[in-house]
C-alpha cells in the first residue's frame, strides 16, 4: 500500500533556550539556484485538513517547552544569507547532479541554521503525499507533518550525511517562533515550528567547531527514511521482474 512506502524524515530533537522576538514576515528574494517549480515561502502552510483545534494545539502552553530555543526574527531571516543552495557537482557525491545546502560563512555550533517550511499535514492518507522525498515528521502524537516538495524554503535543500560524510553536522529540532494571534493579549503567541540547527559540540565529536564555509549541511533523516526507500524500490522490482515473467 502506498501508505506504507511513505517516507517520512524523522522527528526532531528537543533543545535548549535562547532569545525572545517578533517573527519577520517581510517578502524575501529568492535564493539563488531555487527551482522553479518549488514556491518559496517564508512561514509554514496549512493543509485544510489541518484543523484550528489542531492549529491551536501547536500554540497550547503545554505544548511550549521552555527548553525550546525562541527564535528571533533577525535570525530568521538574516541580512546577509548564512546558507546558499548549490548544484553537486562531484560524481561521487551519492547526491549528484541535485541540490544540497552548504554554509556561506562559518556557522558555530549549536546555532540556528534555518527552519523546515513547507505544507503542514495530517498523516492521512489521503492528506499526504506518498511520493514525496520532503516529507518531515512535525508531531508524533497530532499526526503532523511538513512537506516541502511543492513548496518550502532552503531547508528543503538538506542532503542527508550516509555515504557523504561519517556523522551528521547538523539536526531537525523543535523550537519557538512568534506568530500574530488575534485572540491573545499582545496580539501574538508563541508556535512550534522545526528549525534545522548546527549540532553542539558535545554531539558534533570532531566537528565541535561547528560548520565551515563552503561546508555542506547535513543531517540525518533516519533510518526511517532509507528503510521505506529500499521498501519502495523492492516493490518497483518485484513489479518490473513480475511483468518479465509474464511476458
Ligand atoms: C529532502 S531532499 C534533499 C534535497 C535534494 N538533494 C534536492 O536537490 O532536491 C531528499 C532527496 O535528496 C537526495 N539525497 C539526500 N541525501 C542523500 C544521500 N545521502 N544519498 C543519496 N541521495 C540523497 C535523495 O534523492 C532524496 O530523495
Amino acid at each position: 500500500m502506498a501508505t506504507l512506502l511513505r517516507v517520512t524524515m524523522p522527528s526532531k530533537i528537543r533543545h535548549p533556550a535562547n532569545v525572545v522576538v517578533k517573527i519577520e514576515r517581510e517578502p524575501t528574494p529568492l535564493p539563488k539556484n531555487w527551482p522553479t517549480d518549488v514556491q518559496f515561502i517564508n512561514d509554514q502552510t496549512y493543509s485544510a485538513a489541518v484543523t484550528p483545534d489542531l492549529r491551536d494545539a501547536l500554540s497550547r502552553i503545554a505544548n511550549l517547552n521552555n527548553s525550546l530555543s525562541k527564535i528571533p526574527a533577525a535570525i530568521l531571516r538574516p541580512s546577509h544569507p548564512i546558507i546558499a543552495i548549490q548544484t553537486i557537482a562531484p560524481q561521487t557525491h551519492p547526491a549528484h547532479g541535485e541540490c544540497g545546502l552548504f554554509a556561506a560563512q562559518h556557522l558555530p555550533p549549536d546555532s540556528f541554521i534555518c527552519l523546515y517550511l513547507g505544507l503542514v499535514h495530517t498523516n492521512d492518507a489521503s492528506d499526504s503525499d506518498p511520493a514525496s522525498n520532503y516529507d518531515l515528521s512535525y508531531d508524533r502524537d497530532l499526526a503532523l507533518s511538513i512537506d516541502s516538495a511543492k513548496s518550502g524554503n532552503e531547508s528543503r535543500f538538506a542532503n542527508d550525511y550516509r555515504g557523504i560524510a561519517a556523522r551528521p553536522n547538523a539536526e531537525f529540532r523543535d523550537c519557538l517562533v512568534q506568530v500574530a494571534s488575534e485572540r491573545r493579549a499582545g496580539g501574538v503567541k508563541w508556535e512550534r515550528r522545526v528549525g534545522i540547527f548546527v549540532l553542539s559540540a558535545g554531539k558534533a565529536g570532531k566537528r565541535k567547531a561547528g560548520i565551515g564555509q563552503g561546508e555542506e549541511i547535513l543531517v540525518s533523516y533516519g533510518k526511517g527514511f532509507w528503510d521505506s526507500r529500499h521498501a519502495a524500490a523492492m516493490v518497483k522490482l518485484e513489479g518490473e521482474l513480475k511483468g518479465q515473467t509474464l511476458e
